[in-house]
This record gives C-alpha cells, structure tokens and sequence, in this order.
C-alpha cells in the first residue's frame, strides 16, 4: 500500500427503478490496496461495483479515480474510459476463444504476446494457453478472468464474489493464491463478498456494508476484535455479550475484572469472542459455573454452548470454540475469561 488514496466514493446513492439500494455510502481505497466490501446478500454490494465500473449510474454523491471524477451523477465516464478491471461470479470468458485469446482480448497487437506469457505466468497457467473454457475447470477458469482483467494493467480491479460458485477447498485455495498474485501485480482491488471467512482472509482492509452503507471500515483485525457497535460484532461472527461495570480501564463482570480494549460508554456490554472464553479445573473467584448444552465439532475444533448457572449476571447462553475434547453435553464444568474485553452500546429494545 501506498497511503495515497486511490479510490474515494463520497456520499454516494443509487437506486434500481424506485427502490433505494445505496443511502450515501463513503468509501476510501488507498492505492495498492486489497480491500473486501462485506454484507449480506442484497444489501448492495454488486450495485456499488457496477456503479466504480461504469455499468450502473449513480443518482447523488461521487466517485473519484486517482482524482479524476468517475460520476458525481452528472458527468459520467464511459466504463471503457476508466481503466477499471472487472471479474464477475462465473469469469463470463468468451467461449469460442482460447485462454491466450481471452486474455489477450482487448490488448495492443504489438505488446499481446508477451503480455498474455506474462499473465498466464502470473495466474500459474502455463501451458494452457491453447483451450478453450469448456475445457478448465472451474478454478481455472476464474484464474483466467483474473488474468484477463489484470492484463490491460488496470487501475482498479473489481472481484464480484469470484470464488462463490467453487467449493469449499478450491475456494479458500484460490483466494489465497489470488490475494498473492494481486500483491504481486502491485494492484489496488476491491473484492466484494458476503462471506466473512473470505473476507478476514482476503482483505487489508475490510468495510462493513448495512443498509445501503459503509458502517465500519478497518483491518480485519480491528473489525473482528473491536467492532462499532453489536450488529458489526454479530456480522464478523458469534460473539459473548457480558453486562460489565466499567472502570479505570476495566470490565467487572461475572469472571472478574476483564482489561478493556478501549473506554467503555456508559450502560455498555462487553464483547468476549468464543476463543477467549476457556474451560479450567481450576475454581477461582473469576470461574464461572455453567452446564454444557450443546457440542459441534467442526474439524479443526469444537463449537460448545453452555447456560451459566442462574443468579449470574450473565446470558443465558455463552459459547467457545475448543481444540480441547469437549465435555459431554449435560456436564458441569468451570469457565475462565480472557481480556481484553471489548465495550460495545447496548442493543436499543425492540
Ligand atoms: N437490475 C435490477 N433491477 C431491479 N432491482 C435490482 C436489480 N439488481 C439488483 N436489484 C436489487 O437491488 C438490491 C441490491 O442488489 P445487489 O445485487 O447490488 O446486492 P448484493 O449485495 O450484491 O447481493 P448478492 O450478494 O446476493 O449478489 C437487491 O434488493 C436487488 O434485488
């Protein structure tokens, strides 16, 4: 990354007929940048890539490229003017032409050839170059359209949930495989996703889409372990919400004091991820007594749910992500807490 910005969206609001779909969304990419746009389905994340692309107007705000104006919803630069790249879900390859003629496509006749070695290098397709789409495999097909993307050297690449139609491996493969192929190239990109996983892995910088905008954008560390506000902390993934009395620097709750992350806000809760609850054979006055309700093992560790016992100001339901041999559901057995914990403002009632 370069610190510069690189792509800057200002307020912007777009619709499909007369259904609102983005509500004055900000966006900054700096330059070099792999950055996720993450929501869930239908909250408008393709909207927003087809608007950067060209393909889509916007009806308020701005979007702004190296500083040139993209659409401010009056001028408007034809999508083949902007240097932007873009890699739809199925790669939409041209099927009657071969790999090096789908990457090529579009491309000065002088430079072709040995831009398109130098792709089918990069994405680790060497000696494919004379098939055709029908004849690659899914994975192979999406390296294909990144290559084709990246060839013209875009300033901006543009990931429409690439990996979503792959299956689990090849997908948590090739997204690996394409962060580092990106990092390579030196581009700026936006992937967009509604899986959090992807997004944690993929991304230097993760912005968190609701209702039509950004709400939180942040390194997928500090998004993960120091969200805004509870719907962000749900969206990353499960979280332990404890009623806490805050105070210099501390969370009292039902395990003792927990160190906070940052300061609390008056009648807040404290966020503890699943890992940071353990389970001890140790009783201390920062245990807690819960009963185990349910177990999932997932492979690579363990889900467990627990109900603490009653009189505790606690949930009902506390969760922990174990590598340890889970208790049988049914038993008794000791929590234990891990700071810091992580103030967040109550849910409002509904
Ligand atoms: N061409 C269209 N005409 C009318 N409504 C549309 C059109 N395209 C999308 N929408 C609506 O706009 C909203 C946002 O759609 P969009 O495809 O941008 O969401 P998304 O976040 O990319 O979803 P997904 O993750 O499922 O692809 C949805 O309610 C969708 O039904």
């Amino acid at each position: 990354m370069t610190g510069r910005p690189g792509l800057l969206i200002n307020r912007l609001e777009a619709a499909h007929g007369r259904s609102p779909v983005l509500t004055g969304l900000d966006l900054t990419v700096e330059d070099g940048a792999l950055a996720c746009v993450l929501g869930p389905s239908g909250c408008g994340k393709s909207t927003l890539l087809r608007i950067v692309a060209g393909f889509h107007s916007a009806t308020r705000g701005s979007v702004t490229l190296h500083g040139r104006i993209l659409d401010d919803g009056r001028t408007r630069i034809p999508a083949e003017r902007r240097h932007i790249g873009y890699v739809p879900q199925d790669g939409a390859l041209f099927p009657h032409l071969t790999v090096a003629a789908n990457i090529g496509f579009g491309l000065a006749r002088a430079a072709r050839r040995e831009r398109v070695a130098e792709m089918l290098d990069l994405v680790g397709l060497d000696g494919l170059a004379d098939r055709h789409p029908h004849q690659l495999s899914g994975g192979q097909q999406q390296r294909v359209a990144l290559a084709r993307a990246l060839a013209p050297r875009p300033q901006l690449l543009l990931l429409d949930e690439p990996f979503a139609a792959l299956d689990a491996a090849l997908r948590t493969e090739l997204r690996t495989e394409v962060a580092a192929t990106l990092r390579r190239a030196g581009a700026t990109a936006i992937l967009v996703t509604h899986d959090v996983d992807e997004a944690l892995a993929f991304a230097d910088t993760i912005a968190l889409m609701r209702d039509g905008r950004i709400v939180q954008t942040d390194t997928p560390h500090a998004l993960y372990h120091r969200p805004a506000d509870e719907g962000i902390a749900r969206a990353l993934g499960e979280a332990n919400l404890l009623p806490a009395k805050a105070a210099d620097g501390y969370a009292g709750t039902a395990f003792g004091p927990l160190p906070l992350t940052t300061e609390a806000v008056p009648d807040s809760v404290v966020m503890l991820r699943p890992h940071q609850l353990r389970m001890t054979s140790e009783p201390s006055p920062h245990t807690v007594r819960a009963r185990v309700t349910a177990c999932l093992f997932r492979g690579h560790d363990h889900r467990v749910e627990f109900a603490p016992d009653a009189g505790l100001d606690l949930p009902g339901r506390l969760v922990i992500y174990t590598d340890a041999p889970p208790p049988a559901v049914g038993s008794q057995v000791l929590l234990r807490a891990q700071g810091p914990a992580h103030p967040l403002a109550a849910a409002p009632e509904h």
